[in-house]
């Protein structure tokens, strides 16, 4: 028997050091059932690297929004030393005794904190993984972590923070100064243009070694609600990207490089444009793999809606006006239709976003816009 958690109300936390087995809880049976999986270097590709140091980068960085809706950037000038900083600090965290981490266990309304996938209750079976969340100041959790020695995680999470705010804001520019959007379009952005009044939470991601990796899922099929998440992994592969046509696309670590990935909020701003991209981790037979995604937001309580530069008579706005806080109780309650539930119309083409299983077929392409109710 695997050894879970004594305390019955956190049944669900499972002891990974201990574990010799698949417990049946966390059994996936139809795995590869849903998309079938990327060849991954036969034709199709592999996500784009991009240079910001290239004279180009805006441009790269638009096509890679528009085709792959995710893309690696180097030269991105996060120091090595940082990424090692924050490994060690997720190592550390993971590495203590679950009754430890309990004691700084996401209450069941709550953001921040230890616990399971927030998105294990749409699923019948449970992820291979663990996270810690940050949103606001760590200091609580931590002194419940780490009584004697808060203070390293907490000044090691303060600087990741401030240096993931810069090269996001950087990366924002990029993306929209390639869709002709300019700094008075954005009055959010604040006076300096610089994204200051952005919300943001860390996520830290822990897949333990897994004795039966094939059944087993790390983190399940699921687009980010940011405008744009930045995830840095440790040097083993798991975070896979859904490419239509293709299946599932494996992202490969490459040392020093970040992985940038579109939400949901990014895809509402630039109308479809820029889609969300359905992505998963999965997990490995002997080794632990780690990984931070910064999850970037507008302020809490500002609507986001497709940019008017970017809406005209024959591109009527796909979405309606949305709130961060609003759209994660959205995602919260609706998940993966969480997107399709704020949408107004559906395009010419018939498509409508890629996680939505539900979505309409192409019997209604005659029209070029069919409002939703
Ligand atoms: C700001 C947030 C985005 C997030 C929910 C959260 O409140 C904090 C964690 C984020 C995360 C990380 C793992 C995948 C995800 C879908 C989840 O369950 O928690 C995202 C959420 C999101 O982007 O919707
Ligand atoms: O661990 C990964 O590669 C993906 C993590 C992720 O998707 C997330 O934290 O939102
Ligand atoms: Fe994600």
């Amino acid at each position: 028997m695997p050894s879970r958690v004594p305390d019955a109300s956190h049944h669900k936390h499972l002891d990974f050091n201990s574990v010799k087995e698949l417990p049946e809880s966390h059994a996936w049976t139809s795995l590869l059932g849903d998309y079938p999986s990327g060849p991954d270097s036969c034709g199709v590709g592999s996500v784009p690297i991009i240079d910001l140091d290239d004279p180009n980068a805006q441009k790269l960085v638009g096509h890679a929004c528009s085709t792959w809706g995710v893309f690696q950037v180097t030269n991105h000038g996060v120091k090595n030393s940082l990424l090692n900083s924050i490994e060690a600090a997720g190592k550390s965290l993971f590495s203590l005794p679950i009754q430890q981490k309990l004691k700084a266990a996401r209450s069941p309304d709550g953001v921040s904190g230890y616990g399971v996938a927030r998105i294990s209750s749409f699923f019948p079976k449970l992820m291979w993984s663990e996270g810690f969340t940050i949103f606001g100041s760590p200091l609580e959790h931590a002194r419940q972590l780490w009584p004697q020695d808060h203070n390293q995680f907490c000044h090691v999470i303060e600087e990741y923070e401030k240096v993931m705010q810069q090269l996001a804001g950087r990366l924002m520019w990029l993306m929209l100064g390639s869709l002709g959007i300019t700094k008075e379009d954005i009055k959010w952005a604040g006076p300096k243009a610089d994204f200051k009044g952005a919300s943001a939470a860390i996520q830290l991601n822990s897949y333990p070694a897994c004795p039966d990796p094939d059944r087993a899922m790390g983190l399940a099929a699921h687009t980010d609600s940011t405008l744009l998440t930045i995830l840095h992994q440790n040097n083993t592969s798991g975070l896979q990207v859904l490419r239509e046509g293709a299946g599932w696309v494996t992202v490969p670590p490459q040392p020093g490089t970040l992985v940038v990935n579109i939400g949901d909020l990014l895809h509402i701003l630039s109308n479809g444009l820029y889609p969300s991209v359905l992505h998963r981790a999965m997990v490995n037979r002997t080794q632990h793999r780690l990984s931070i995604a910064y999850l970037y937001g507008p302020p809490t309580n500002v609507q986001i809606s497709p940019l008017s530069k970017l809406v005209d008579p024959s591109h009527p706005p796909l979405y309606r006006p949305v709130t961060w806080t609003e759209y994660l109780g959205t995602k919260a309650k609706h998940f993966n239709k969480a997107l399709s539930s704020v949408r107004l119309c559906i395009p010419l083409n018939g498509l409508v976003d890629v996680n939505d299983h539900n979505r309409v077929e192409v019997s209604w392409r005659q029209l070029p816009y069919i409002k939703m109710m």
